[in-house]
């Protein structure tokens, strides 16, 4: 393996990297670094946790330092902590420049952030949206000669999901230079191969690691089917297990909703579990406290939405739990790869209903790996199932009593204002939707028993000649017996 001089990377970063307890080039880094340096557009597809975003930073940092100005280097990612944290990682490798940055995200003041625009600063890092709505609203800054487009999670930037940023890009993409060094980086590039392609003009240079099995090695990856009904049992009682037999034990847990993800935390915190939560409901201030508290260890349990399955690098966390098994393989390499990170060990354990069966198979095959059950005493469970239940049952009246589903409302038509959509015509046009559904929904449904009953009389009569042949016959035979 190459050491970082022989890949082209100057002292001043070596020491930087050793000051951080990076002695040696991860294969991404090896790889990319030299490609980087050249001049070159780069993708590059690595498991998670194994340094790609040291990979992208380190060569900005050296052409900055040979050629100064802002604003050098635009980094774009879905996740408002998640730019936090690479900002982060410029600031503390690139302090001997005296390195400006600035962080452009959603839920943060505007004014504060288009000072900070209009000051040049060498990198902004920046989640699409609120950038797009920066661009659209000021005149104040531009990024006509950015040298580097970096896409961090770069297959998540270009799908259509929940949050959908092809717009936003589509506008930052029309305001920096073609001529550019364009990096893409994410641990699952594969299926977006054509678009990203299209963005990185630049014949560009791409890594991808060779191993066949999708998620790291340190990884024991494990799943416990249990009913619906069972979940939080067993979710209490893995804790309870962890907390045990372990001094120093640190945990994420994924579920599929804010609510449910609040429920849970609100839940566990009735056992005394020092738990917080970290979803799109919040506000980003307190987002950013939770997150806090749990890297610090003050917090053990942070219980999040996929808002958090993505590039957050936490090395204390040893266990993922999944509340809920992932909709998507995809979904699942990014939440269990927030265990087992840089070499380390680390966990997964994935609860399974009877009805999430073809989803594990469609991650095992995705992954190329098959999951292990992780065998818990069950009786254990069942001593805990029926206060467990009461308990979430008795959160979700809490929380139905505050007003978070109104919350959720406000924001929704929030997002619409802000998507020019007027509310009240969209609710009416889902209204008449709605409507259109449950009529043809009847419609089928009286289509298919109308089938059904036809099919059912066509069964019937070849029976209904035959019990009348049979009658005859006995007849018949009764007739020769004379009975
Ligand atoms: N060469 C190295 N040697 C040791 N540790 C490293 C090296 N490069 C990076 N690291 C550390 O590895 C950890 C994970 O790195 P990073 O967050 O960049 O992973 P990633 O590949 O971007 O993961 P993800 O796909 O989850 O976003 C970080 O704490 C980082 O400091």
């Amino acid at each position: 393996m190459s050491d970082f001089s022989s890949l082209g990377l100057s002292d001043w970063l070596i020491q930087q990297c050793k000051q951080m307890g990076i002695n040696k080039p991860t294969p991404v880094q090896e790889n990319c670094l030299p490609a980087i340096l050249q001049g070159r557009d780069c993708m590059g597809c690595a498991k998670t946790g194994s340094g790609k975003t040291a990979a992208f930073v380190l060569p900005v940092l050296q052409k900055l330092s040979e050629d100064p100005y802002g604003i050098f280097c635009l980094v774009l990612t879905p996740t408002r902590e998640l730019a936090y944290q690479i900002a982060e990682q410029f600031r503390v490798l690139g302090k001997p420049l005296a390195l400006r940055d600035c962080i452009i995200v959603g839920g943060m003041d505007m004014v504060t952030q288009a000072l900070e625009l209009s000051k040049k600063p060498h990198i902004v890092v920046a989640t699409p949206g609120r950038l797009a709505d920066h661009i659209r609203s000021s005149n104040t800054f531009n990024m006509k000669q950015i040298r580097f487009l970096i896409l961090d999670e770069a297959d998540r930037l270009l799908e259509q999901g929940c949050t959908d940023f092809t717009k936003d890009l589509e506008v930052i993409l029309s305001v920096v230079p073609a001529k550019r060094q364009t990096l893409l980086f994410s641990a699952t590039l594969t299926d977006t191969l054509q678009e990203l392609k299209s963005i990185a003009m630049n014949k560009p240079f791409f890594w991808e690691s060779k191993s066949e099995v999708r998620t790291v090695e340190e990884l024991d990856q494990r799943y416990i089917l249990t009913p619906e009904k069972v979940k939080d049992a067993y979710l209490v009682h893995l804790i309870q297990k962890f907390q045990d037999e372990h001094e120093d034990w640190s945990i994420i847990i994924f579920t599929n909703t804010c609510k449910n993800c609040q429920i849970l935390m609100m839940m566990l915190r009735e056992f005394d579990f020092p738990a917080v939560s970290l979803h799109s409901m919040m506000k980003q201030k307190q987002r950013f406290a939770n997150l806090a508290k749990f890297k610090s260890g003050v917090f053990k349990i942070l219980i999040a939405t996929d808002v958090a399955a993505r590039g957050l690098d936490i090395p204390t966390v040893q266990v993922v739990i999944n509340h809920n098994t992932p909709g998507l393989p995809k979904i699942y390499i990014h939440r269990v790869g927030r265990t087992a990170r840089a070499g380390r060990h680390g966990v997964s354990l994935t609860l399974v209903t009877q009805y999430d069966i073809h989803l594990v198979q469609a991650i095992e095959g995705q992954i190329q790996a098959k999951l292990q059950e992780y065998s818990v005493e069950e009786s254990e469970v069942l001593k805990i199932l029926t206060q467990v239940n009461v308990t979430r049952r008795e959160c979700e009246i809490k929380l139905e009593s505050t007003d978070f589903d109104e919350k959720k409302e406000i924001n929704k038509r929030k997002a619409m204002i802000l998507e020019g959509k007027d509310p009240d015509l969209e609710q009416k046009r889902r209204e008449e939707l709605e409507k259109i559904r449950n009529k043809r929904k009847k419609f089928k449904q009286r289509i298919h028993e109308s089938i059904q009953k036809k099919q059912d009389a066509i069964k019937r009569k070849p029976q209904k000649k035959k019990r009348l042949l049979q009658e005859e016959g006995s007849s018949h035979q009764s007739h020769e017996t004379g009975e």
